[in-house]
């Protein structure tokens, strides 16, 4: 069985169609990343998983329920997520937050016990934010942040984590690291990932499978290779490019071709 289905998911803003009959099945312990241009329901599609926004009945299934009938405290044992936006109001402390991912398993007014703090202080040397512990949230970098967001969803520890753009704010070596950390957790402990990116190439890099969509509909699914091809690219992002092999990974790389750029 999948770990997750999603069934002719469809959704509305208003009157606007956004996603238009979805069919999904997601494999347990694969990184899935998700692909598209701008405003074509990547996000819209994480949140009715994650169910910020109310899917239909019958239409998004994790372990074979169906969502619609799970409550939240069920939900937030079983799905993890980053959000696009990593802000927070609160003046809590990085550890306080990073902390917030164990209240799944706390009863009210309970307080962490030592291994909640040791599971806080893993997730916090795998993302490299354990040195910021005492350091007010709101006094971070935006990468900063979104490491922290990151580590505070891993000590949730869920079977399923659900990225939306976790790298963006992300400088090079830390966008490799933590999604080396991701790619762990997915194989080492059997966690499904769906990861909403924009780089392409490393999606390709990371990625078992790639679910690429376009106004509101997958366009194409399958692995790196089948997905990620010059007449794919070009149709779906409307730009000139071309895919060559990575000659490390042997693996498809997308060069763009902007009008400015010029052959040698
Ligand atoms: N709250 C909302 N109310 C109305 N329309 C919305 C709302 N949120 C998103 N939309 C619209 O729905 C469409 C899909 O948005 P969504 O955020 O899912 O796209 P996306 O693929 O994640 O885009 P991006 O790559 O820019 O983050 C867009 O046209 C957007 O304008």
């Amino acid at each position: 069985m999948p770990h997750i289905t999603v069934k002719d998911l469809r959704f509305k803003y208003g009157e606007e169609t956004v996603l238009d009959g979805l069919n999904l099945d997601i494999q347990r312990g694969k990184f899935y990343s998700i692909l598209g241009p701008n405003g074509c329901g990547k996000t819209t599609l994480l949140k009715n998983m994650l169910k910020i926004l109310e899917p239909n009945k019958n239409s998004i299934f994790i372990e074979g329920n169906d969502i619609y009938n799970l409550s939240t405290k069920k939900m937030s044992r079983l799905v993890a997520s980053v959000p696009q936006d990593t802000s927070v109001d609160f003046d809590f402390s990085v550890l306080d937050i990073v902390l917030m991912g164990r209240t799944p398993y706390l009863k009210s007014f309970e307080l962490e016990s030592e291994k909640d703090l040791q599971i806080a202080k893993e997730a916090m040397e795998m993302t490299d934010t354990l040195r910021l512990k005492d350091k007010s949230i709101k006094n971070l970098s935006g990468g900063e942040r979104q490491r922290v967001i990151v580590a505070r969803a891993i000590v949730q520890q869920t079977n399923i984590l659900l990225l939306d753009e976790p790298i963006s704010h992300l400088d090079i070596n830390h966008q490799v690291g933590l999604l080396d950390t991701v790619a762990f957790l997915c194989k080492e402990r059997e966690i499904t990932v769906s990861a909403v990116l924009h780089d392409i190439n490393m999606a390709v890099e990371y990625s078992d499978y790639i679910i690429l969509l376009n106004e509101g509909c997958v366009v194409a699914m399958g692995t790196p290779k089948e997905v990620i091809k010059k007449e794919i690219v070009q149709r779906v992002y409307k730009m000139d490019c071309c895919v060559i092999e990575n000659p490390i990974t042997g693996k498809p790389h997308v060069i763009p071709i902007g009008k400015g750029r010029r052959a040698i």
